[in-house]
């Protein structure tokens, strides 16, 4: 059952292919908003606005489109229950099921609202942080940029709490190649918004290819084996902001990190066994050696959240800094790093880290391997079933 919902929840199959992108901020929709009336042409309208969106809104919004549409133009649903294993047509009949008797002229009016809004939550969202042009960047969820000797990578899907979709992966990884070879002194990674990351994006488990779920998880350990690689490579000093709460992949991949700056706001969290997931970022390695074996063990088998103090006494983050002047006190200072010979910082890296490197790959693959198996896993399954079908939170 786990495994028929999850094909449905992000088959796409009915929905036109231009449309099949990226990641998109999703919206509130106002069911019961009648104060005004959108005219016809007002609905044609919003029906061509949604063909020509050039990114994805994500399966839940694409659903209401349609259920709204369908209301709007044909009335109450009027099409026989598909059959369970009908899964796609399943899920278009119970939303459009859902909306009951709600009158034609109120679904037209719930669909130009949602299409509205669809362009204004992606302005609010660019709105976050000012001042950066996200297109000049080149990155779809990320905002990068390079001054002062530091070359700043923002994790930047504030309404998902950046979480780590595909794309994003495959974004940090460009960001951070880039980075080495730029005439930075450092890196930094931070998030924007109110999160530092959810970490991984749990909707990246309903995509299904073809090959199935076994070829899902294959592909998986191979993106996530290369996405760690990557920081156990990286040559420069590498520094994290930790501007709010931290979660999964996000904390564990701190312990490969040189410097942790964090809020009072920040939490660490590694739900890994609630998750029916295993640690990875190297963490099953760098967890036990930083804060002892029995602190990791609290953390990454039993789910123990840790404040941004618990972290810093187990000696996860470097410094903890009220949230009031967080940004101001950690950019200064990082300013102030920035200024030192930026060859001497690489070299002393080098000689402290790369002793480890090799066991560190080493550690990366097996873990890698381990969470393979895991994603096939009923606990697995059922965990992000339950995510995602909203009945659980962390
Ligand atoms: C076979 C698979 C291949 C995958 C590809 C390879 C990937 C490598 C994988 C590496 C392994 C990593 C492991 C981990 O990181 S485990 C941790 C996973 N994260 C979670 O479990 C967090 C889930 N989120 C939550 O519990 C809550 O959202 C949270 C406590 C973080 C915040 O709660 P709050 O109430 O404040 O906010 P909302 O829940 O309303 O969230 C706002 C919107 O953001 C969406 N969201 C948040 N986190 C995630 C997430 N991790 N994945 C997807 N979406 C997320 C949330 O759904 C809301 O969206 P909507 O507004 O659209 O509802």
């Amino acid at each position: 059952v786990a495994m028929a919902y999850l094909a449905w929840r992000l088959a796409q199959r009915w929905w036109p292919s231009s449309l099949q992108v990226i990641s998109f901020p999703v919206v509130q929709l106002h069911l019961n908003r009648t104060a005004m009336r959108a005219s016809q042409k007002d609905f044609e309208n919003a029906v061509n606005q949604v063909k020509l969106l050039k990114k994805d809104p994500g399966n839940e919004v694409k659903l209401k489109l349609y259920a709204l549409y369908k209301q709007a133009t044909e009335g109450p649903c009027n099409m026989p229950k598909p059959g369970v294993f009908d899964l796609i047509n399943k899920a278009k009949w119970d939303a459009w099921n859902a909306l009951g008797s709600l009158p034609k002229e109120t679904a037209r009016q719930n669909y130009v609202d949602l299409v509205s809004s669809l362009s204004s939550s992606l302005e609010s969202s660019s709105q976050v942080e000012p001042g950066t042009d996200r297109k000049s960047t080149g990155y779809e969820t990320l905002m990068v940029t390079s001054e002062d000797g530091i070359t700043k990578i923002m994790l930047n899907r504030p309404t998902k709490k950046n979480a780590l979709n595909v794309e994003m992966y495959h974004e940090i990884m460009h960001a951070l190649k880039a980075a080495s070879k730029d005439d930075s002194a450092i890196t930094v990674l931070t998030g924007n918004g109110d999160y530092y990351s959810s970490g991984n994006d749990l909707t990246n488990f309903t995509d299904i290819p073809p090959g199935g779920v076994e070829e899902k998880a294959k592909n998986g350990a191979i993106l996530l084996r290369e996405f760690v690689g990557c920081f156990i490579d990286f040559p420069k000093p590498l520094i994290a902001v930790v501007n709010g709460p931290a979660v999964g992949i996000s904390v564990t991949l701190l312990g490969l990190f040189d410097a942790v700056y964090a809020s009072d706001r920040a939490t660490f969290h590694t739900p890994f066994s609630h998750l029916g997931q295993s640690p990875e970022g190297c963490s099953s390695y760098t967890f036990p050696k930083i804060m002892s074996p029995v602190k990791a063990i609290e953390m990454l088998v039993f789910g123990k959240k840790l404040t941004a103090g618990e972290a810093c006494a187990q000696g996860l983050v470097t410094e903890v800094f009220p949230d009031s002047t967080f940004q101001k006190e950690v950019w200064t200072r990082l300013k102030a790093f920035a200024k030192l010979p930026a060859n001497a910082m690489r070299i002393s890296k080098e000689i402290i880290r790369n002793r480890e490197k090799e066991k560190l790959h080493a550690v990366n693959a097996e873990e890698c391997s381990v969470l393979q198996g895991r994603w096939l896993s009923d606990e697995c399954m059922n965990a992000v079933m339950n995510f995602l079908s909203r009945k659980s939170k962390l």
